[in-house]
């Protein structure tokens, strides 16, 4: 699956723009501020509804334009095709079309278009709260084990109906006992999705990462949100009168965290900048090979600035890494000359030159 043809208009610096894209290695390069981040940004949208610089759409709306839109045809592996759309406009309304159709949801986009994102956010991973890693860990979980989105739902309503009545001091056991009952199905079938997509996960992530840097203390660790040893129904009778004095559920799949250690440090604490976005950039690729592995449908890689942090040799060694993916890869840079060698002869590399705004393919 790949973006054949992208259309662009109205956002931020942009000059509207068709582009026929590589279904590979797309290289965008120009000046700080000629708009390359900005083309991530609208496929990004494209495939998300949002954007991945700010919670609001609204600033991407370029200046004095009332409303920006992204279109693009999608070739799918076994040749057919998809148009998807997305306008968002300056009273909030934002509309999805996905061939011809307003689409009822954007899962229905995530899951058409699925999407890695590698920029400098990224570091999060590692340094920001257990949430950025649930939000990687589950990504992976959505689109490789289909019983997760039902579950997913169960997990929020139950969660959200038992602090409602831990924060209205509902005394009544036998309410709560009704969603204790509901959240612990529902959080027990997450946990061993999760694990599940753990267990696969690791060796793919040890075998990229071993292809990236010598690390080999470097551990992935998984805490499901409540005590190893317990059933959640015990933890959370055991947790009752806390949870009600602080009006929230303090055990659960919604506390769960993916932990990345160096033998017994957090990797974040122990690992330069450039060894950092290296376990980052394995974690993600390994994700795309899962998937490309579970649904024949491979994601499209976003990479933000890929050269930054990196020397000459682990540059070109998550080059090679991006190659044998054979997905279709967005890649930023300033220097074109640092990103057009390292792909294989036979991969169909396109560059793009960004020049205040104005997108022209190049040599
Ligand atoms: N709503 C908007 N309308 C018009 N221009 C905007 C709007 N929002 C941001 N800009 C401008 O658009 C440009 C966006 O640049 P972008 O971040 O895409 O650049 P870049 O090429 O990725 O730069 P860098 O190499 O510094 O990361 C900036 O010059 C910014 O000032």
């Amino acid at each position: 699956m790949a973006i054949s043809q992208l259309q662009v208009t109205g956002i931020r610096n942009l000059k509207p723009v068709t582009l026929h894209v590589s279904p590979r290695i797309n290289i965008l390069y120009g000046d700080n501020g000629s708009g390359k981040t900005s083309v991530l940004e609208a496929i990004h949208l494209l495939a998300m509804a949002r954007s991945f610089r700010s919670t609001r759409l609204q600033p991407m709306i370029q200046y004095e334009q009332s409303s920006c839109t992204v279109f693009a045809q999608i070739k799918h592996t076994d040749g057919s095709q998809s148009n998807l759309g997305i306008s968002r406009d300056r009273q909030s309304e934002l509309r999805i079309r996905i061939d011809g159709q307003n689409a009822r949801s954007a899962a229905q986009l995530a899951q058409l278009l699925p999407l890695q994102l590698i920029n400098p956010d990224s570091f999060r991973l590692l340094e920001g709260s257990p949430k950025m890693r649930r939000q990687f860990l589950d990504w992976g979980v959505f689109h490789v084990e289909h019983q997760f989105i039902s579950a997913w739902q169960r997990l929020q309503t139950s969660l959200k109906q038992r602090n409602s009545c831990l924060r209205h001091g509902i005394m009544d056991r036998s309410v709560i006992a009704a969603w204790d009952n509901e959240l612990c199905i529902a959080s027990n079938e997450i946990d061993q999705l999760r694990r599940a997509y753990i267990t696969k996960l690791k060796p793919v992530f040890e075998q990229t990462l071993a292809k990236l840097l010598d690390l080999p203390g470097l551990t992935l660790s998984y805490f499901r949100g409540w005590d190893k040893t317990s059933e959640l129904q015990e933890v959370l009778n055991k947790n009752f009168d806390r949870d009600r004095a602080l009006g929230y559920t303090q055990a659960g799949p919604q506390r769960a965290d993916l932990r990345v250690r160096v033998d017994k440090h957090n990797a974040v604490d122990i690992l330069s900048r450039g060894q950092q976005k290296l376990v980052i950039c394995a974690l993600r690729i390994a994700q795309g090979h899962l998937l490309s592995q579970a649904r024949r449908n491979e994601c499209i890689y976003l990479v933000d600035d890929l050269p930054s942090e990196l020397d000459e040799q682990h540059r070109l060694a998550l080059c090679q890494l991006l190659d044998d993916l054979e997905c279709q890869v967005f890649i930023t840079c300033v220097d074109k000359q640092l990103m057009i060698s390292g792909w294989r002869t036979d991969t169909p590399v396109s560059l793009f030159h960004v020049e205040q705004g104005q997108i022209t393919p190049s040599e």
